[in-house]
């Protein structure tokens, strides 16, 4: 096989984890020795073993001389386990393949020096920008100290959420639905405002037939106005956090709910800069905003997200009092509307499935 095809087998078992090894990245290896494989592995959650202790194990002897294919650079520095720079330096292996560094500066390069310091040939950047994606709500948040924040919104074709009664079950079809809860699993938490849960009482569960981890549910409630009996209060699922402002006497609440984390923000109002940075202390990296369409608006308005994933469907719902995707307040001009990268279209079965990322300035 070639090298691309090697990094491909890499490649798959690093997305076989995505959303699994939150703080840490996904991570595939694969050993090659004498066009055999030789060892294999992925990180599989935080405070295991690194996909290349993984594969280097099962290698055995045969790491000796091997060529070793990672789709990012192996750690040089001491976490939870040694480095895995200085362990493939130790089974004298021939030949490190790397599909891309890791950006974060602090650590960017410095396994590669290792491994060339050792004598080991090095070759980066195979199937580069796969790996890049694979670890992208990583990387953003090694370096924004925040959670990488995707938009979620499902819509009829003429671009409304819910009927003028907030009426919206189903908007998209099951395939689309699905495809959703295969969001959520990947995500650490997923969050909507207050009128999402007053209105339709969501469960922010992820249920799909394979299963899948449950991302905390984190809800907007300035006033901490939110229906005692909702779902994500009462059916203990997951964990569910509530972001209030600064004038609600918590103490009752939190008495009645010792279960919920109050996160109660230092001003009145919800200032989303600042709650994104409480949420990166928090070790949330990767956030799957729902909405509903006051929520879409605010982190529109405000310029913080990074990806959109809107799901369209093929209904007409007309009128004017029905519920739009994006709330707020319109721009005067359409030169100040968010420009936006299309990056992919699909069919998800009835439905179209568009993914666009902010323009970068
Ligand atoms: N109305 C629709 C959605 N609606 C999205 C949110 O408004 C819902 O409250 C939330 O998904 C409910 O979460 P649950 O209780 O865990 O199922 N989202 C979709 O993709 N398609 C729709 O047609
Ligand atoms: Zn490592």
């Amino acid at each position: 096989m070639t090298k691309e095809e090697y990094m491909n087998i890499a490649l798959t078992l690093a997305k076989s984890t995505i959303g699994q090894t939150s703080p840490n990245p996904s991570v595939g290896a694969v050993v090659v020795k004498d066009g055999r494989i030789v060892g294999m592995g992925s990180h599989l959650r935080a405070g295991l073993a690194h996909a290349e202790v993984i594969a280097i194990e099962q290698a055995g002897d045969d790491a000796i001389g091997a060529d070793v294919y990672v789709t990012l650079e192996p750690c040089s520095h001491h976490g939870k386990t040694p480095p895995c720079a200085d362990l493939l330096i130790e089974h004298q292996v021939k030949r490190v393949y790397i599909a891309c560094v890791d950006p974060n500066p602090s650590v960017a390069g410095e396994g590669i020096k290792k491994l060339k310091q050792a004598g080991i040939e090095v070759e980066v950047g195979i199937r580069e920008a796969e790996a890049l994606a694979i670890n992208k709500s990583f990387f953003f948040y090694m370096q924004h100290k925040r959670p990488y924040v995707t938009l979620k919104a499902a819509m009829t074709l003429d671009g409304k959420t819910a009927t003028k009664t907030g009426d919206s079950k189903w908007i998209t079809g099951e395939a689309a639905r699905k495809d959703v809860h295969k969001q959520r699993a990947i995500h650490d938490a997923i969050m909507v405002g207050v009128n999402t849960v007053q209105q339709d009482n969501p469960q922010l569960t992820t249920r799909l037939p394979q299963g899948g981890k449950n991302p905390i549910r984190i809800i907007l409630d300035t006033q901490l106005s939110i229906n005692q009996a909702s779902n994500v209060l009462q059916d203990k699922e997951a964990p569910t956090w509530i972001v209030c402002g600064s004038k609600v006497n918590v103490e009752a609440f939190a008495n009645a709910f010792p279960h919920i984390t109050v996160l109660q923000q230092s001003t009145p109002t919800i200032r989303l800069p600042e709650l994104l940075d409480k949420l990166g202390e928090l070790d949330i990296q990767s956030l799957y905003v729902e909405g509903g369409s006051t929520v879409h608006g605010s982190f529109v308005k405000e310029n913080l997200f990074q990806a959109c994933h809107w799901y369209i469907a093929p209904t007409l719902l007309g009128g004017i009092d029905a519920k739009t995707v994006v709330g707020g307040r319109s721009p005067e001009n359409m030169i100040d509307a968010t420009q936006l990268t299309i990056a992919s279209m699909e069919q998800i079965g009835s439905d179209i499935k568009v993914i666009a990322y902010p323009k970068q300035e």
